[in-house]
């Protein structure tokens, strides 16, 4: 058992530091202003500027053409990951128009919203299995919640897909275990505060779905 693992939601030099010195294989960069973990094109690519080896993941939602524009204008990104409302055919235009390759989020509240993947298995690259967000909260990722993981064991897959939601590194082996995962994403769990790394939880975290 050993999963790649997205740490998403950095917003320093010091997180960054520490995802990639223990191990991380994507670093993610919320480009989402109602986030506390929202950073701008401009300070992502003076965040990522030394960056090498490791893929830098763009996340947005429900974002315009001209936002995309603008960050892939500021920082070179190896996958965007859409967490809104973005139907099939707005993935297919965007993976057309930006030549990057994108992954979208699936919520996950029971086994019957899987098939809401579906449609997306012709024009995504990849998928990622996150939790439903509670009813009153603001953002659609994020929220430190988990999901069923048992819904994905098993689960055929033709595109490579992520688990997320309401990780930690007391709980991914287990979920990784159950869902069959081969890579997980992570930014609640890491923190000490929303928008705040914890080096230590990285690291961590990393450990624990790595299995080292
Ligand atoms: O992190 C945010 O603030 C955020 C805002 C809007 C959309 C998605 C967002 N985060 C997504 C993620 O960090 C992860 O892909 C996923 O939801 C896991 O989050 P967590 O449960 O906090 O580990």
């Amino acid at each position: 058992m050993s999963a790649e693992v997205k740490i998403c939601g950095l917003t320093d030099e010091d997180a960054i530091d520490a995802a990639i010195d223990a191990g991380a294989d994507y670093l993610g960069l919320v480009f989402f202003a109602k986030s506390p973990r929202f950073v701008t094109p401009d300070r992502a690519a003076e965040l990522t500027q030394f960056v090498e080896g490791v893929d830098k993941v763009g996340l947005f939602v429900d974002a315009e053409d001209a936002f995309l524009e603008e960050a892939l204008t500021h920082l070179r990104l190896d996958l965007l990951q859409f967490h809104g409302a973005e139907t099939p055919e707005r993935i297919d235009a965007i993976r057309r128009e930006f030549a990057v390759p994108v992954m979208k989020v699936i919520a996950i509240g029971s086994a019957e919203d899987l098939a809401k993947a579906e449609p997306y298995f012709a024009v995504a690259d990849r998928l990622l299995f996150d939790a439903k967000p509670p009813k009153n909260s603001d953002l659609p990722g994020g929220n430190a919640v988990s999901f069923d993981w048992s819904i994905l064991s098993g689960y055929k897959c033709p595109l490579q897909w992520m688990l997320a939601g309401g990780l930690t590194a007391d709980n991914v082996a287990e979920a990784i275990r159950i869902s069959g995962a081969r890579a997980v994403d992570v930014s609640s769990g890491v923190e000490s505060a929303p928008g705040v790394k914890d080096a230590a939880k990285i690291a961590a975290f990393i450990k624990a779905a790595k299995g080292t």
